[in-house]
């Protein structure tokens, strides 16, 4: 009888110390969760709360972490790199194209995916790592009834997801980061979109504004060549008066689009003002940026833009100016060598519209000490 006691107490004691251990374990996950939620949290854009998820794989005790995103019109990507973000070096950051994949996986309840590694249902999520996961989880992120992403986790362990184990850490975990993209991703448009003219889509003066200092930062950290362009159409005044001024703000969005297609994604072109448009070309010489701009001159006088009736032609006049940092200490802010670096290639405009208009003028190379010195002219 005593004995059979002592056998119930210590079934019951290790039936506890196993609970204890359980609601320790629990416990110290609940925390690690805790943490990363605030940390993600406190981040300040779209691409640092990118690297800090990507970056957590050792934080998980994982062997893969990876994110997805929903982007089908590819302006998430298009960010990111305008951005300098690297996405080569992220290879488990995928972007998806449409909605159909994110369905034909989680269906319509919107649930996860827990349990082995299956090629049907999970290939879409990972990158195909050298060695193959063993267990996995896909939980997306929803919001408002669409999937607008998804967070996938693996193991080389089999045991480490398994179906029915509870998800219910790593779900909430999953809630916090669908509300923190998604408010990244409202952030981003709405700075963006006070950056853009509406008119041609391109960038507007104070993007260029703010996006000038940065290119001569970067040119003087690279020692490298960055050239501006000043770009005008000519008569402009008189294809409104002739066509009307729809006509005319049609003429400026084509224009632009030509523009935009002779440069680089990383370039930058800004609508300036009324018919006058800014280019940066990074790490381009001066001979280059003056083949460019040729090309452009040429690309302009061969468009013709269909208005209503009319068939509408107009020529380009570009001044060029290309700024090589010098060697050594800056005596001049970024910003005062971005006003010389406008105020030349305005000056090598109006020389081009001096000799006859379609033409392209170069002011010739640039340097931190010709800036200064153009300070006190
Ligand atoms: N349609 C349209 N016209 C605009 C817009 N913004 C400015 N303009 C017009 O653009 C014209 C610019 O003309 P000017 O600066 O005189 O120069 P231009 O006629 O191009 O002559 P040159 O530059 O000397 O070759 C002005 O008539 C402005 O009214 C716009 O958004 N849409």
């Amino acid at each position: 009888m005593k004995d059979d006691f002592l056998t119930d107490l210590m079934v019951l004691q290790s039936h506890l110390d196993a609970m204890l251990e359980r609601m320790q374990s629990n416990s110290i996950t609940l925390k690690r969760f805790q943490t990363f939620e605030i940390e993600l949290l406190n981040l300040n854009s779209l691409a640092e709360m990118l690297d800090y998820i990507l970056n957590s794989q050792d934080f998980f005790k994982l062997d893969y972490i990876g994110f997805c995103i929903v982007d089908a019109k590819k302006e998430i990507r298009s960010f990111l790199v305008n951005n300098d973000y690297d996405l080569e070096s992220k290879p488990r950051l995928i972007f998806m194209e449409n909605h159909q994949v994110m369905n034909l996986a989680f269906g319509s309840l919107l649930s996860s995916y827990i349990g082995a590694y299956k090629t049907e249902k999970c290939a879409d999520f990972f990158l195909q790592d050298e060695k193959k996961l063993a267990s996995v989880t896909v939980i997306p992120l929803v919001r408002k009834g669409k999937f607008i992403g998804a967070l996938s986790m693996g193991s080389f362990d089999p045991e480490r997801f398994v179906d029915g184990m509870s998800t219910d850490f790593i779900e909430h975990m999953t809630y916090v980061l669908g509300v923190c993209l998604e408010n990244h991703l409202n952030y981003e448009v709405m700075k963006s979109s006070s950056l853009v003219d509406t008119l041609t889509g391109v960038n507007n003066r104070r993007f260029l504004e703010q996006r000038l200092g940065e290119e001569i930062d970067r040119a003087q950290r690279n020692n490298e060549a960055l050239t501006c362009f000043f770009l005008d159409i000519d008569f402009f005044k008189k294809i409104n008066d002739d066509f009307g001024h729809q006509a005319g703000d049609q003429v400026l969005v084509s224009v632009a689009a030509v523009i935009r297609e002779q440069l680089r994604n990383s370039d930058v072109l800004a609508r300036y003002g009324g018919d006058e448009f800014i280019a940066l070309l990074g790490n381009i010489e001066e001979s280059m940026a003056i083949d460019i701009a040729e090309r452009i001159r040429g690309e302009i006088k061969d468009l013709v833009v269909d208005f209503q009736e009319a068939s509408i032609k107009t020529t380009i006049s570009i001044g060029s100016v290309t700024y090589k940092p010098s060697i050594g200490r800056k005596h001049l802010t970024a910003e005062k060598i971005g006003e010389d670096l406008i105020k030349k290639a305005d000056k090598a405009l109006y020389l081009a519209k001096n000799q006859g208009r379609d033409k392209v003028v170069s002011s010739g190379v640039t340097s931190d000490y010709l800036a200064l010195a153009n300070l006190f002219k």
